[in-house]
C-alpha cells in the first residue's frame, strides 16, 4: 500500500449509500459459518504478515485516518469531548507529521453520546470531520422502540452526520430475521441523510453463523456499515468475528454491487493490532475498502499507541505514552 498521491488523508466527500432491499429469507437461511475453519484463518493473521519501515509508518497513518475517536463514558464533559475534537484535528504531531511527509491527516470521526454532539459539531466546525453518535438506547438498546427512533432524530438534528444504531439482540437470538429487518429499516430511515452503522454487539449474539445472519439481515435493511460492538460487552471485535462479518459484506456486494462498511470496535488499543486489520481488510475485501468511507476501528486508545509507533520510526524513541494522552 502506497500513501494517497498528494499526501493527505484528509476527509474526502461521501460516496453512495446503501439503499438496502428486500428481506431475503432464503439467503439469510442458507448462511452458514465453519467455525473452525474460520478460527484456524483468525489464528494465521497476527504477526505473520508484517510491513517494515516506511510502509509500516503509511499504513499507521491510514490506520489514523480509519479511526472513529471514541468517547462514550459516564463522566463525558463537554471539556473532554473538546479536547478529543483537538485531538480529532490533528492525531500526529506536526513534526511526526512533516517528517512523514503527509500534509494532513485528521481522524474518521469521533464517536460520542447524544448528549455530547454538541459541544463536538462546536469543536469540529470547518473540519470536514463528522460526529457520530450512538442511539436507540446505547448499549443494552432495550429502551421503548418509539424512543429509540426519536433518539436517532434528535441525534440528527443535534449535527449528527453518522449515527451507530445498537440491534435488539433478542431478534437474533430468536431467529426473527423479519422483526431485525423491520427495526433496522425504521432505524435507517429515521437517519435521514446521516449514515448508519449497525451495532451487533456480536459477543452476545452466541454463535458465528448468528453473527453473519445478522449482518445480512441488516446490509439488506440499508446499513451503511456493519460494526462488530458497542465497547462494553465482555467480548467486543475478535478476529473470527471479523472474518465472518467481512466475508458478509463481500457476499452482499457480490450480490448487489453494493459496498458496505465494516467498523471493528472495543478493545483496539495496540498498533500492531490495527496492522493486522488492515491487512485482513486488503486481502479478503481488496485496497477500495482500505479507506475511512468503508473501514472504521471503534476506538479510544488506540490513536496513543499509533502515535508512539510513528514517533519510533521518525525519531528512533519511544516516549512514555503519557505524552500522547487524551481527555
Ligand atoms: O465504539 C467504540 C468503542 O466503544 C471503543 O472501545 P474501546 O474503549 O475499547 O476502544
Amino acid at each position: 500500500m502506497t500513501t494517497d498521491t498528494k499526501n493527505t488523508l484528509l476527509p474526502q466527500a461521501v460516496e453512495r449509500r446503501n439503499p438496502g432491499m428486500a428481506l431475503d429469507l432464503d439467503w439469510v437461511r442458507r448462511v452458514q459459518a465453519n467455525t473452525s475453519a474460520i478460527e484456524r484463518r483468525a489464528r494465521t493473521l497476527p504477526g505473520r504478515r508484517t510491513v517494515k519501515k516506511d510502509v509500516q509508518a503509511a499504513w499507521l497513518c491510514k490506520a489514523v485516518s480509519c479511526i472513529d475517536l471514541t468517547t462514550l463514558a459516564g463522566d463525558d464533559t463537554a471539556g473532554r469531548v473538546h479536547r478529543l475534537c483537538a485531538k480529532a484535528r490533528q492525531p500526529v504531531r506536526a513534526d511526526l507529521l512533516d517528517a512523514l511527509g503527509l500534509d494532513g491527516l485528521t481522524v474518521g470521526a469521533v464517536c460520542v453520546y447524544h448528549d455530547m454532539i454538541a459541544p463536538a459539531v462546536a469543536a469540529l466546525a470547518g473540519s470536514g470531520i463528522p460526529v457520530a453518535a450512538v442511539s436507540t438506547g446505547f448499549p443494552a438498546g432495550l429502551s421503548p422502540f418509539h424512543l429509540r427512533v426519536q433518539e436517532i432524530e434528535e441525534s440528527v438534528k443535534a449535527g449528527a452526520r453518522e449515527i451507530d444504531i445498537v440491534i435488539s439482540r433478542r431478534h437474533v437470538l430468536t431467529g426473527n430475521w423479519e422483526a431485525l429487518y423491520d427495526e433496522m429499516r425504521t432505524f435507517r430511515a429515521a437517519c435521514g441523510e446521516a449514515h448508519v452503522k449497525a451495532i451487533l454487539a456480536t459477543g452476545e449474539l452466541g454463535t458465528l453463523r448468528n453473527v453473519a445472519r445478522a449482518a445480512l439481515v441488516c446490509m439488506m435493511a440499508g446499513a451503511d456499515f456493519v460494526k462488530t460492538s458497542t465497547g462494553k460487552e465482555s467480548v467486543n471485535a475478535t478476529l473470527p468475528v471479523s472474518l465472518v462479518m467481512i466475508r458478509a459484506v463481500r457476499d452482499y456486494f457480490s450480490q448487489t454491487g453494493v459496498r458496505i462498511g465494516y467498523k471493528p470496535a472495543g478493545g483496539i488499543s495496540k498498533a500492531k493490532d490495527a496492522l493486522t486489520y488492515l491487512m485482513l481488510i486488503k486481502e479478503e475485501l481488496g485496497n477500495t475498502w482500505l479507506s475511512p468511507h468503508l473501514f472504521r476501528f471503534g476506538a479510544s486508545s488506540l490513536l496513543g499507541d499509533i502515535e508512539r509507533q510513528l514517533e519510533h520510526h521518525v525519531t528512533g524513541r519511544y516516549s512514555a505514552a503519557y505524552r500522547h494522552a487524551m481527555g
